[in-house]
């Protein structure tokens, strides 16, 4: 069995190495607020835990270092609560603020009241666990009721927050409730504890900040920069969502071209042809459905695919956002420019045809609509 000593060094160098890592982490990150909130909450818990390795076997601490170990601790909650909020891009209510920071002072102002009234230490002890529970508690609600991001290293998080939170109102639970002493058995427990929650806790936040910087990453591949729609690469990846080899769903797919694009660049130059680009795409978006997928195939050239549409409600789209593209004049720098657009629909004819045969047919139909004059839809 590995004694107090033993447990509070080793507890101390794995805080120190997590405090490296961080702090090389905001170092190279330093627009990251977050990474520097998470860095004060290790560095706070590390330098309580070399505190309480100073006297490992010592558990009647003097008032003052008492009341700066309880400080610390709770400043470590405090600050990871928020590195969270600022994780998710969440500003502080000045209300929040004041109660973290009373949760904070709590426990070392109990330990002020001890020589004063002859409260028990463990009664001080037990408030600190009360607070300690609250912004653990917090924590958790944080990352599972809000679920402002769908990733799932912070539910590892959420895990470890809400194993801390068990266990300190069951601490507070038992000092309270009974007359459990604090002894080196419950010390010992208290760091193993301890040390493994943390791994989860601080491997959770690396993991969390790299799935949310993979997942950022893939995003910018698969998407268009200038319209925000999918590009090329990125409708292989919206596909293998869509169950083309359902037999069932009808699947029908439009490829519309913009008119004249070329005298639009020459009027207004490239930069007013690209915002045409742009309010284009948000015009197509807001007559698409959730489902719906919208591709910028080429320079001003855009794939929508339509699920669970036949290809007379795709015919029927077509025409719609033609109508509201030819109607509508796009405003670029207070000039107003009519922009027609002809399209091309096709449906995918399964189970044999493939994407690429029915993207085809409807090429073949958009030429057609631009050989027939432009602005209009053809099948
Ligand atoms: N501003 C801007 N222009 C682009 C972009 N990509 C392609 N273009 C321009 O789009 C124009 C396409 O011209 P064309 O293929 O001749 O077709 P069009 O003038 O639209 O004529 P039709 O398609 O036959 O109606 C070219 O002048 C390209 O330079 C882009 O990202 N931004």
């Amino acid at each position: 069995m590995l004694d107090l000593a033993t447990l509070s060094f080793s507890s101390t160098v794995s805080r120190a190495a997590y405090f490296a890592v961080f702090l090389i982490l905001a170092l190279r990150q330093r627009e990251k607020s977050y990474l520097w909130h998470w860095l004060g909450a290790i560095m706070a818990s590390l330098l309580g835990a070399m505190m309480l390795a100073k006297e490992p076997t010592n558990l009647t601490l003097p008032m003052l270092e008492s009341m700066q170990i309880f400080t610390l601790y709770m400043a470590s909650l405090v600050l990871s609560w928020s590195g969270l909020r600022r994780f998710y891009g969440l500003h502080f209510h000045i209300y929040a603020i004041v109660a973290v920071v009373i949760l904070t002072v709590t426990p070392a102002l109990a330990c002020l009241l001890v020589p004063w009234f002859g409260i028990a230490k463990t009664t001080v002890a037990s408030i600190y666990f009360l607070c300690a529970t609250v912004v653990s508690v917090m924590v958790v609600v944080e990352i599972l009721i809000a679920r402002r991001e769908d990733l799932w290293s912070q539910i590892v998080v959420a895990v470890a927050f809400g194993i801390y939170a068990l266990g300190f109102a069951l601490s507070a639970g038992m000092l309270i409730l009974t007359d459990l002493q604090i002894s080196t058995e419950t010390a010992r427990v208290t760091i193993i504890f301890d040390q493994i929650n943390s791994v989860l806790v601080y491997v959770g936040y690396v993991a969390m900040s790299g799935e949310r910087a993979n997942l950022q990453l893939r995003h910018q591949a698969d998407t268009d920069a200038l319209t925000g729609l999918f590009n090329r690469r990125g409708i292989q990846h919206a596909l293998t969502r869509l169950d083309l080899k359902n037999p069932g769903s009808t699947v029908c797919v439009l490829l519309g071209d913009l008119d004249h694009f070329k005298r639009i660049n020459d009027t207004l130059g490239h930069e007013g042809g690209d915002a045409v680009l742009k309010i284009f795409a948000k015009r197509l978006k807001n007559l698409m459905r959730r489902d719906d997928i919208a591709v910028r195939w080429g320079g001003e050239e855009f794939l929508v695919v339509l699920t669970h549409t036949t290809i007379d409600e795709a015919g029927a789209f077509a025409e719609r956002l033609r109508k509201h593209i030819e109607s509508e004049p796009f405003v670029i720098s207070a000039q107003a420019i009519n922009v027609t657009i002809s399209i091309g629909v096709a449906e995918i004819e399964r189970p044999q045809e493939t994407f690429d045969k029915a993207i085809g047919r409807a090429d073949d139909a958009l030429y057609q609509a631009k050989h027939d004059g432009r602005n209009r839809v053809c099948r």
